[in-house]
């Protein structure tokens, strides 16, 4: 029989991301292929099925030199990015991503079982047209909205080498070689690789030819919102685990909360941050996902919450927040008794950091989680238990600066937390268990 810790541990396993990319060819008929460009009256078309070096060339002296964001300034660095591109409204592609299936390839997988397309919108972004030494150094993709999950990346078939997509993502790394990709099918096609786009990537330099690409923004668009895109296996998986810490009687046996940091970042507006994150719950990502139905499934409340620290305070005190609100006006590093007042002011909750472990009971790596320094000698006002770690999570200043495809605009990525209200054992199902704190 596994121990109690050993369930827990069982359950943190089944809710790790899979790889957070999709990526592949897929053959298309030559009349997919054909492209529109031009910055004046004139335009010229292409056509990759049977391009030539001078029709590259003069594609690619066309572009202009492509920047990228810094925070929230656009800034033209051939250090960090160096590319040619054209703005959507210079060129028009024939490739249709949904009569190709080329969409429905994208998001299989990645949206978690999403062959539903249907609630899903792709929106084109640029044509970039990376000549030899160009580049893409490490960033996230700027969000375009609240809805915006993904980013879509289609690559010609064109003679180059170089130009791999590296996505990175809680420590770990894949590449995808889209040179190599098109180069070894035979016949007419185009790679693709689609990605959450608050994962990390990078596009290593071009050493040979021209790497032109279209790239897309990817959105959900339900209305209403309806179920989560996901991999019905999973959340099963998720569900086994959770039900087996539930019939365990040494599991919170006079109920409590259970906490999970999210996998993936969410973007909410800049300025106003101090919406609620219903926002949030409509377009949640992977994993995230996954928990959440997992949880509804079992008719246990879970929500999305903001776990907040000082940024530039050494201890680890985290203050749960109901809602994201834009505090960096309200503080700053030398602003007295924080904790009172996000107690007082925004219905803060001092929040124990306590993360159990099967191998060593609780997290005693850095002992300084537990019970270091919070300030008042406030003790924590609620207890949690984290499934996983909460570490890197909301700052006090919440912004997550990024190096972006674009400046920010009216978003910027934050990690969130999900708390979940777990009744006592007997009664572990009662819809309206609320706690003490009524935390939920
Ligand atoms: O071309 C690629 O593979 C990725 C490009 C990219 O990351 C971007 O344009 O933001
Ligand atoms: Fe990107």
């Amino acid at each position: 029989m596994p121990s109690m810790l050993e369930k827990l541990e069982a359950l943190r396993a089944s809710i790790t991301e899979k790889a957070p990319y999709r990526a592949g060819v897929l053959d298309v008929d030559p009349e997919d292929l054909i492209l529109f460009y031009g910055k004046s009256r004139e335009a010229r078309r292409i056509d990759f099925s049977d391009v030539t070096s001078e029709d590259l060339e003069h594609l690619a002296t066309t572009c202009d030199p492509a920047s990228f964001g810094m925070n929230n300034e656009d800034v033209l660095d051939e250090s960090y990015r160096k590319a040619g591109k054209l703005d959507s409204k210079f060129f028009a592609s024939r490739l249709d991503l949904n009569s190709t299936g080329l969409l429905a390839m994208a998001l299989d997988d990645l949206m978690e079982g999403g062959d539903d397309q249907q609630g899903v919108e792709a929106e084109i972004y640029k044509l970039n047209v990376y000549g030899e030494g160009s580049f893409f150094k490490a960033h996230l993709d700027t969000p375009r909205g609240s809805n915006m999950f993904g980013s879509l990346v289609i690559v010609f078939k064109t003679p180059h080498e170089g130009g791999s997509l590296i996505i990175r993502d809680h420590g770990r790394e894949w590449t995808f070689d889209s040179a190599e990709a098109v180069a070894t099918n035979e016949g007419p096609c185009v790679a693709y690789i689609a990605f959450y786009s608050d994962v990390e990537h990078e596009v290593t330099p071009v050493t040979k030819g021209y790497r032109v690409t279209l790239t897309y923004n990817l959105y959900f668009k339900r209305d209403p919102p309806t179920e989560h895109l996901q991999l019905k296996s999973d959340s099963e998986n998720v569900k086994a685990h959770l039900q087996a810490l539930l019939d365990d009687p040494s599991f919170l046996p006079k109920g409590g909360y259970l906490g999970f940091g999210s996998n993936r970042l969410y973007p909410v507006p800049r300025v106003n941050i101090d919406e609620d994150y219903a926002d949030i719950v409509d377009n949640l990502k992977g994993s995230d996902a996954v928990l959440m139905s997992a949880f509804k499934d079992l008719s246990l409340k879970i929500r999305p919450r903001a776990a907040v620290r000082k940024q530039w305070s050494s201890d680890n005190v985290y203050v749960l927040l109901p809602k994201m609100y834009d505090l960096r006006q309200t503080f700053d590093d030398s602003t007295g008794p924080l904790i009172t007042c996000l107690r007082t002011e925004y219905k803060g909750l001092v929040i124990s950091n306590q993360y159990a472990r099967a191998d060593n009971t609780s997290d005693d790596s850095d002992s300084s989680d537990q019970d270091g320094g919070y300030d008042d000698g406030q003790s924590p006002d609620v207890d949690i238990l984290w499934v996983n770690k909460l570490e890197g999570h909301t700052e006090l200043y919440c912004p997550i600066a990024t190096y972006g495809n674009e400046a920010n605009l009216n978003h910027i990525y934050t990690y969130v937390c999900f708390v979940a209200g777990i009744g006592p054992y007997g009664a572990r199902l009662q819809r309206t268990w609320k706690g003490k704190n009524k935390l939920l």
